[in-house]
């Protein structure tokens, strides 16, 4: 049974546009995917209580921001919002912007030291605003965000501004925040790699609805979804935990629910949560598991359906560990010699691809 923390109902017309969105939020990273001009500032604003033109219902734990008689005004809901642009006051040091939000807040919040250390930002305390760089800024702005004590953090492409540096340093501080301060984050972003690299689950919307809202694993590995999340490849998305290190051979043994994996070239600590990509491109099937490969895994699968490609190709989607989608793609001759039909269980070499860095 999912922990529904936010639920809500909400429409909102517009010159050409109407919202009707239904969802709630969960623990953890959601990111709200979609479209330009879909509506996923919109939704943001709405239940952060800035559209005041906002039908419907707005409901977080036991208490209710907005119904058809009742609606909080913004400062009474216990949201956070970072934008893009960092909306720092220029005219108070690091410090001074951080304390703000600390006094202002009206609930139980973080404590300012551990923001200040979870983000990095203890040597930017006596800066101005102006001599940030955007990264620096951006994690100023979290950190003003969090120590208002929200319940809920609305990120609207916090990180866009960024470059591919800045953006991979801040993930990580983005990926830990919903465990360490227990707050639930939605998150909107148009790129495919952050959702991945970040994200717990995906809410996908379009033309003012929310079409679809699942775990990342479950909406990357489901072809109904590859075109919207911009990728046409057949991928599954598996998330695992490193179990145990060989460092005779330096090699890392993951659970996942396909089963145990061997990674080699990576050094993490037990515990670790890892999340990978298998390509179809990257499974080869095989009637026997091979005596020696120099792929490390080699998996028992069972074929669930197959799809003929129209190019001499057969895609095949099987299952790994009983429950983990996977996809391979052989050609029609390779699949009448392996006799793939649907229940048939055969051998899977796969070379997965690590998404991101650990939590
Ligand atoms: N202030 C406004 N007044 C009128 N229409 C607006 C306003 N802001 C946005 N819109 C329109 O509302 C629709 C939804 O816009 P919204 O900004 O929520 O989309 P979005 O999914 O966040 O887009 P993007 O990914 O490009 O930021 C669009 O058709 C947009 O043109």
């Amino acid at each position: 049974m999912s922990e529904r923390l936010l639920t809500f109902d909400l429409r909102l017309r517009r010159r050409g546009f109407e919202l009707q969105a239904e969802g709630h939020l969960e623990p953890g990273i959601t990111a709200l995917f979609g479209p330009s001009g879909c509506g996923k500032t919109t939704l943001l604003r709405c239940l952060a209580g800035l559209e005041k033109a906002s039908e419907g219902v707005i409901r977080h734990g036991g208490s209710a921001w907005q119904t058809r008689s009742t609606r909080l005004p913004p400062h009474r809901r216990p949201v956070g919002l970072v934008f893009q642009d960092t909306r720092l006051f220029t005219h108070l040091s690091v410090a001074q912007n951080l304390e703000f939000a600390r006094r202002r807040r009206r609930a139980e919040g973080p404590d300012q030291q551990e923001v200040v250390e979870a983000l990095g930002v203890e040597g930017l305390l006596d800066r101005m605003p102006a001599a940030l760089s955007g990264g620096e800024a951006q994690r100023v702005a979290l950190g003003r965000a969090l120590l208002a004590g929200p319940r809920v953090l609305l990120m609207d492409e916090p990180l866009a501004a960024l470059d591919h540096d800045r953006r991979a340093r801040i993930m990580p501080l983005v990926r830990a925040i919903p465990e360490r301060f227990g707050v639930p984050l939605l998150y909107v972003t148009h790129t495919r790699d952050e959702v991945l690299a970040l994200a717990d689950r995906v809410m996908l919307m379009n033309r003012g609805e929310i079409v679809a809202h699942d775990t990342v694993a479950e909406m990357f590995s489901a072809p109904a979804f590859w075109p919207a999340l911009g990728g046409s490849e057949p991928t599954v998305v598996w998330d695992a935990r490193v179990v145990a290190r060989d460092n005779d051979w330096g090699l890392t043994a993951l659970a996942s629910d396909a089963g145990r994996l061997r990674l080699a070239g990576i050094s993490f600590n037990t515990g670790v949560r890892l999340r990978l990509l298998v390509a179809a491109r990257d499974v080869v099937l095989t009637l026997e598991p091979p005596l020696a490969s120099s792929a490390l895994n080699a998996l028992p699968v069972q074929v669930e359906s197959l799809e003929s490609r129209g190019n001499g190709l057969v895609l095949v989607r099987l299952t790994a560990g009983g429950r983990a989608p996977l996809w391979a793609e052989v050609s029609r001759q390779s699949a009448a010699a392996l006799r793939l039909a649907p229940g048939r269980r055969v051998h899977a070499l796969i070379r997965p691809q690590l998404l991101g860095g650990p939590d």
